[in-house]
């Protein structure tokens, strides 16, 4: 049996409340890489809450996260540069093409133009959008917004993806495409923290993150 990696993230005694309701009860988590969580719960039990104190986007919790043993106010340029959030809404901006939007996101990862642009066309192609790179995003439907968003999973090399009901609006094809990118990329050593309300029906093996005393 090969040893197990080390955690890339963990967290010690989590805690978060919004208006007095505890949502995140002492969570002790170990994220290893290669894997896959799916934090679970019903509407409103705080899965998105979740998501985004481990992102760093919400500061409202007690306890401790951890990115490869340190705490993450300390390493969080390096964190961030190993982390892909796509959150609950697309992070599309209407106003720019699908080209655009993905050129404004492998400037922030520091993708250089001429890599750039050949992947960018690549991700489009990839999530089904070729043909749409130039369109307006605001003129696309709810779907291929969401491709839009999805098309980053395919920019740069984080290590970690946490990804917020990735799988909202996306056609019956698109699930399957998207849980096989899923499999892959954990099967390649990255790992993925994500909440749906599909069922995902992935070969790979999924741990469990209940919230909402489940
Ligand atoms: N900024 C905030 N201020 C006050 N309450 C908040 C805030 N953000 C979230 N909440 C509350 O926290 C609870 C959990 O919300 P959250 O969005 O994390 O749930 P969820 O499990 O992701 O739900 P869903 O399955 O519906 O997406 C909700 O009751 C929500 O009203």
């Amino acid at each position: 049996m090969s040893p197990s990696l080390p955690p890339l993230l963990t967290t010690d005694h989590l805690c978060c409340e919004r208006d007095s309701r505890v949502l995140v009860d002492n969570l002790n988590l170990s994220i290893e890489p290669g894997r896959i969580y799916q934090v679970e719960g019903p509407n409103g039990s705080g899965k998105t809450t979740l998501l985004r104190v481990l992102c760093g986007l919400s500061f409202r919790y007690s306890g401790e996260i951890c990115w490869q043993g340190q705490p993450v106010a300390k390493v969080k340029s390096a964190y961030h540069s190993q982390l892909l959030y796509l959150g609950h809404n697309s992070g599309v901006k209407a106003a720019l093409s699908p080209r655009e939007n993905l050129q404004w996101h492998a400037a922030l990862i520091g993708l250089k133009a001429e890599q750039a642009t050949k992947a960018i066309m690549a991700a489009l192609d990839k999530v089904g959008l070729y043909g749409y790179e130039d369109a307006a995003c605001f003129t696309l439907s709810a779907g291929q917004q969401r491709r839009v968003g999805l098309a980053r999973l395919f920019l740069g090399d984080a290590a970690l993806w946490i990804l917020d009901e990735p799988f909202t609006a996306i056609d019956k094809q698109g699930v399957a495409e998207l849980e096989s990118w899923i499999a892959d990329y954990a099967a390649n050593g990255g790992t993925v923290i994500l909440t749906t309300h599909h069922e995902l029906t992935l070969d790979a093996s999924v741990q469990r993150i209940r919230l909402g005393g489940q």
